[in-house]
């Protein structure tokens, strides 16, 4: 709102209303009274239109995220774009633009009849003219005022329609109109019009709205109330001293609107319904007159299907397919944009099927999918696993002494040091040989005993350091094996000549129930008590679990095992004591100490850097594309790295038991197909074996990991490169086999006989990135791991399933424990099983030809354990 006065063109009219507000207001002619005297200072001002106009462009238009954005609201996930006039979402917005730009019209038609009738004039609203508490809202004392105030309503009103619907909208809109007027009513004797008291109501209402909803929302509400701050601030600081705007009407709109919103709502609560399935948000607000009806809590994941950046990214497909990547990787503008860097590691994408426009859409996704909410509520501690009603809290495990990350308002770092602080020093007292076994002989071997997450990790770490040069000379003298299978072969394997006296046992197990690792370390138990007697259990058997209660009732002293938490998923618990306990003992707690911090650097980038140069965040979005919109359901992980050998298969677990989902995270079932099938082999290894498929078969994205510099290299003399030169040689050409192909033509240029010209045809076109790494360390690997773990939870993100739970690992447990049952009762029974065992006819015979021509014999009461030969040395 400006005061009036200034205008040339009012001033006649405003000439004519003079007396009479000087009547009203108890002077005399021209200039008697408070108002008086003050309406005729103004008469002299210019309107000052364009400086009194609220701005919250950068906030209203591109900055605010829109509830239909989130998947709350609007239809279809995009939300009504402010310059989408016409949009169905953001009817009241324009026809109050229309509105104010009509009466702006009569205005001028009427030489300002118009204005002088429904201008704010305080000596008229006390002689009961009450119309002039709304109409100043819709007058304006110039066209750049005109223009400022509908360029700012363009932006905020769509964002206050979508959050709340038109008809509250309008409501809210209308209270800050006359909440403007009755602030200036009260503050300022001065005449006033305009639209933007209403205008700073639509802010008030937005930041009232996101303030109240934050659960919802998340970040993204810090983010729209600090960009609301901001403008307001601006505003102020442009503004402030400025005598030529109402600042009375702004505050007043201001607060108008908030109150409206926060009276009015929609004010979103998370709750399940009797009649619905799924977590359902259900408006609370105080006043029940508008409220909107419950919305599912899907965070926008069928709904995101049909959102305009899904679609566009489906039409996307049909001009991918008319693309070939030998053509595009000829484009150089295309490569730089599809390379990236952070932290030493170089990310090239060019070869996969996309081009810049494919990176633009994939990113407007993850702005629909509000990736970085998403990613934020991970690092801050929010319950985003919500079957299990826990944080996800990995990231913690590697964060420095001095962070603050909180689960439920408890800091959880210093938790996690005191526990590396315990792990630092028991490993330094057993590998410095304080810490010996009962016959007093210092403890060089190491068995981890741990399944799925509780040793695919570690292991992988395990295999990636025992070439690098520091972290062999640390592990000089020492062994490490981890026996994960119940597979009785598996226990011999790993302890096969392995000297009791000399050997430590971790057992490691998040629940310290899982039947496999439970027997194998009541196994290993029996088979060190056989040697070195009971009493060898305190000083060689040491445990990692978040079941304190159940390590003491094994038989492990509690001051002897290491805990974490149920925030630490068990595939994102290398870097807890799951993985540094076993580690630290056998490479030093400062080599594991690197890696840490090679994690927590690319914790950082994923946290902070823009999605657009984010390295986690494209590898997720790519897998979602390829998978998802590609249709490709395998990824082929293929390190040129021997000592990565074991990395696939730990990737495999944590993306396939993450992503490998069939609902949404609210319960629905989903409308496309999550995850990826992951399997691979270190390079060349593969390529003498599977990667025939891939050249010529079934289309799989690959993704090659090279390291620049070996951990170990070997040149001989008269070789043209090193060994190392020659394994990334073939990292080098396997991407470009894949991508370019080899056509007919080229093969009969050859001489390539006809008959023989399909089956050497290569089509090309296949997709892979390459990723390399300086070299390959204790840091590199950290930033390695970590990069894999938030790109798997970036696809889960998208894809909007809840990628920390692992529900569909429980009912083949649920079905062997029954199985173990009957096996049990028709051993004791000597009798074979039968339908009323309650199994389907395939599996009484199975189980029968099983129990026949096995040769298991329960032992007798009170006998030892029954060890095969390989255990008895
Ligand atoms: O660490 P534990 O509790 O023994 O669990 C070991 C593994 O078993 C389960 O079945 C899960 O599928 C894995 O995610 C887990 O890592």
């Amino acid at each position: 709102m400006i005061p009036l006065g200034g205008s040339r063109a009012l001033s006649r009219p405003l000439a004519a209303l003079r007396p009479c507000l000087a009547r009203l207001a108890g002077g005399g002619g021209s200039g008697g009274g408070r108002r008086g005297s003050a309406f005729r200072g103004f008469l002299g001002a210019s309107s000052g239109a364009a400086a009194a106009g609220l701005s919250l462009a950068a906030a209203g238009a591109g900055g605010l995220p829109s509830l239909a954005a989130a998947g709350y609201g609007g239809s279809g996930g995009g939300g009504p774009q402010p310059g989408q006039f016409g949009h169905p979402d953001r009817r009241v917005t324009d026809i109050l633009l229309v509105a104010n730009v009509l009466m702006f019209g009569l205005q001028s038609l009427t030489n300002n009849l118009v204005t002088v009738w429904g201008v704010k004039a305080n000596a008229l609203i006390h002689a009961g003219q009450w119309w002039r508490l709304l109409t100043p809202a819709f007058l304006h004392g110039g066209l750049s005022h005109l223009l400022v105030n509908m360029y700012s309503l363009n932006n905020l009103g769509p964002v206050v329609e979508s959050t709340a619907g038109p008809r509250r909208m309008l409501v809210m809109y209308l209270v800050s109109a006359v909440a403007g007027t009755v602030a200036s009513f009260y503050g300022s004797p001065n005449l006033s019009l305009g639209a933007s008291g209403a205008i700073f109501g639509m802010g008030g209402a937005i930041a009232m709205h996101f303030y109240l909803n934050r659960d919802i929302y998340g970040s993204r509400s810090d983010r729209v109330l600090g960009s609301l701050w901001q403008t307001l601030l601006l505003n102020l600081v442009i503004n402030g001293a400025n005598p030529r705007i109402d600042h009375w009407g702004h505050m007043g709109g201001l607060a108008g609107g908030a109150l409206a919103a926060l009276l009015l709502g929609p004010r979103w609560k998370q709750t399940t319904l009797p009649t619905a399935r799924g977590r359902w948000l259900v408006d609370a607000a105080p006043v029940p007159w508008l409220r909107s009806s419950p919305k599912p809590l899907d965070g926008g994941r069928g709904r995101l299907r049909d959102s305009p950046q899904w679609r566009a990214l489906q039409e996307h497909v049909q001009a991918i397919k008319q693309t070939q990547l030998k053509d595009l990787l000829q484009e150089e503008a295309r490569t730089d944009g599809l390379i990236r860097e952070a932290g030493g590691l170089y990310m090239d994408f060019s070869r996969q099927n996309a081009t810049p426009d494919t990176l633009k859409l994939l990113l407007e996704l993850a702005e629909a999918a509000d990736l970085r909410g998403k990613v934020d509520a991970l690092f801050s501690g929010k319950h985003i696993n919500s079957t299990e009603d826990r944080a996800v809290l990995h990231p913690a495990l590697r964060a420095p002494r001095d962070a603050v990350i909180e689960d439920a308002g408890k800091n959880v770092v210093p938790e996690v040091w005191a526990v590396l602080d315990k792990i630092k020093a028991f490993t330094e007292r057993v590998r410095g040989g304080e810490w010996k076994g009962v016959t007093g002989k210092p403890l060089t071997n190491v068995v981890s005993i741990g399944i799925g997450g509780s040793a695919l990790g570690p292991l992988f770490v395990h295999t990636a350091l025992s070439t690098e040069p520091e972290a062999m000379s640390q592990a000089a003298g020492r062994s490490l094996v981890f026996l994960a299978n119940v597979d009785p072969v598996d226990a011999v394997r790993a302890l096969h000549g392995l000297d009791a006296e000399r050997t430590l046992v971790v057992i490691v197990s998040k629940t310290f129930t899982t039947a496999e690792t439970m027997l194998n370390a009541r196994t290993v138990r029996a088979w060190l008590t056989e040697r070195l007697g009971p009493e060898a259990v305190a000083k060689h058997m040491v445990a990692v679990s978040t079941n304190l209660k159940a390590v003491a009732e094994f038989g492990i002293d509690p001051e002897n095992a290491f805990g974490f938490w149920d925030w630490v998923g068990g595939r994102f618990s290398v870097s807890s004591a799951v993985g540094m306990v076993p580690l630290s003992l056998h490479y030093s707690f400062p080599v594991m100490e690197r890696f840490l911090q090679g994690m927590r650097a690319m914790d950082d980038h994923f946290r902070s850097a823009p999605l657009h140069d984010n390295l986690p965040a494209l590898l997720g979005l790519l897998n979602v594309w390829n998978s998802t919109f590609l249709g490709h359901s395998t990824t082929a992980i293929l390190p040129y790295q021997q000592a990565l050998q074991h990395f696939a298969p730990h990737i495999q677990q944590l993306s396939m038991e993450s992503n490998g989902k069939g609902v949404a995270i609210d319960g629905t079932r989903l409308p496309y197909e999550t995850g990826e099938i992951d399997f691979g082999e270190p390079g060349t290894n593969g390529q003498h074996s599977f990667y025939q498929l891939i050249h010529q078969g079934r289309v799989i994205p690959a993704e090659f990991i090279g390291v620049a510099r070996s951990q170990q290299d070997v040149y001989l003399q008269g070789e043209k490169v090193s060994s190392h030169e020659e394994l990334m040689c073939n990292f080098f050409a396997q991407p470009d086999a894949l991508a370019m192909g080899k056509d007919a033509a080229t093969l009969r240029a050859e001489g390539v006989p006809e008959h023989l010209v399909p089956h050497k045809t290569f089509t090309g076109n296949r997709p892979s990135l390459s990723i390399l790494l300086p070299e390959l360390n204790a840091f590199t690997l950290g930033q390695l791991l970590s990069l894999y773990e938030h790109r798997i939870a970036t696809s889960g993100f998208v894809w909007g399933i809840n990628s920390f739970d692992q529900w569909g690992v429980e009912l083949g447990k649920v079905l062997a424990n029954k199985v173990r049952a009957k096996v049990q009762e028709a051993r004791s029974a000597n009798c074979p099983l039968s339908a009323a065992d309650g199994f389907c006819p395939s599996t009484v015979r199975l189980l029968n030809r099983f129990l026949q021509q096995g040769q298991t014999q329960a032992p007798a009461p009170g006998a030892g354990p029954s060890f095969p030969p390989g255990l008895k040395q």
